[in-house]
């Protein structure tokens, strides 16, 4: 796996003291909104408007983290077999898939999925879909692209719709980007995480708690204030489950951890819950401070800081979970094992 993440779009607000962001960056800036003053009230049909402005800035931020990601992967954006895009901020074919195959150069038989609207789940969706495409196509290498614009969904506050507020106070602009592949050519890939087993859990009944639909006016979300213990009450049983299932038997504090951000009380839930020391969740806390929650590029984000602590000596764990969150509630949990720990095996 090669990660990079990577931000186009401006700085943004300080949200608050409460919720673990100190800054995030978003494409839809003042001049872009005084241009578009219509997108504050939901009521106005503004979706044409945002689909042409995402369309076009979607596949670029995408192709700024994939052109990075190729370049440490080390072998030519040609050798790309498969592509597995996914992005909340869309809404028209052919789709941001095929504009980034084209800026990057990718071969005319390069295989396209693209997923739409799987929202803060979609990195972990991706990522699996593209471990089931290497491990089962000789020699195929997948690129990951993931690629949030708020733009699709952003509004002023509305009376009655305090998630809106919650919306804007915790989302931000990203890409990230991935090579998948198994068999690691020797001396020129250099694999940081085996994806070891994947999971996808439904929580039973909680399909109106995280929802998204496009409507006239943009894409309309709604996230539930009972989403944090609705994830608390789940996840231990996804994590058992997980590691039952490939006969490990994990203590919590012995893995690392990548979980998604989706908010301060979601990762303080799981701390408590798991009773992970202060340091296990440090990438996860450290992405959301940095960038806030760009939904499904976000857990790319935490890979990328997990290894980068992994090489200062701050994370040493061999075994790791990597776990997303989004409408369903789906539950994406991932096993992962540190390249680094293959080798010295
Ligand atoms: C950092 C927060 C936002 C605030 O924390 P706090 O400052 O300690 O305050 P509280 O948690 O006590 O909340 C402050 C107020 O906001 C209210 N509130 C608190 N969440 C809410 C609420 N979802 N509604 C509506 N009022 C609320 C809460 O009731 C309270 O109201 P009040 O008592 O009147 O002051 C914290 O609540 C938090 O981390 N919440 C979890 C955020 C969350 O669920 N994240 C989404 C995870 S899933 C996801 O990311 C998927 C996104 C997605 C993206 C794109 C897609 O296409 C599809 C999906």
């Amino acid at each position: 796996m090669h990660i990079c993440g990577e931000l186009l779009c401006k700085m943004f607000s300080c949200p608050g003291k409460n919720s673990g962001i100190e800054r995030r960056y978003v494409h839809l800036d003042e001049e872009l909104l005084g241009a578009h003053p219509d997108f504050s009230d939901r009521a106005l049909p503004t979706l044409d408007a945002r689909i042409d402005m995402a369309s076009a800035a979607v596949p670029e931020l995408a192709a700024s983290a994939a052109a990075r990601a190729i370049a440490e992967w080390g072998r030519p954006a040609a050798d790309v077999t498969h592509l597995v895009f996914s992005t909340y901020s869309g809404g028209k074919a052919p789709s941001a898939d095929l504009r980034l195959a084209s800026l990057l150069g990718l071969r005319p038989t390069v295989s396209r999925t693209i997923l739409s609207l799987n929202g803060c789940s979609g990195g972990g969706r991706a990522l699996q879909l593209a471990k089931e495409l290497a491990e089962n196509n000789r020699g195929a290498r997948v690129l990951v692209a993931c690629s949030e614009l708020t733009l699709i969904g952003f509004y002023g506050p509305q009376e009655g719709r305090l998630d809106t507020i919650l919306g804007n106070g915790i989302f931000g602009d990203g890409a990230g980007a991935v090579i998948v592949g198994a068999d690691p050519v020797d001396c020129i890939e250099r694999p940081l995480f085996e994806m070891a087993f994947a999971t996808q859990t439904t929580i039973p009944e909680t399909e109106n708690e995280i929802t998204t639909r496009l409507m006239k006016g943009g894409l309309d979300f709604h996230v539930s204030i009972r989403v944090p213990k609705l994830l608390k009450s789940n996840i231990e049983r996804c994590l058992i489950d997980t590691f039952e299932s490939i006969g490990i038997s994990a203590e919590w504090n012995d893995l690392f951890w990548a979980i998604h951000p989706g908010g301060r009380a979601i990762l303080d839930h799981v701390e408590q819950l798991l009773g992970l020391g202060v340091e296990k969740l440090a990438a996860s806390r450290r992405v959301l401070r940095e960038y806030g929650n760009m939904s499904a590029a976000t857990v790319i984000f935490v890979l990328d800081e997990l290894r980068r602590r992994r090489a200062r000596g701050e994370e040493v764990a061999e075994w790791g979970v990597m776990m997303a969150f989004g409408p369903g509630i789906t539950i994406e949990t991932m096993v992962l094992h540190a390249a680094g720990s293959l080798k010295e095996n």
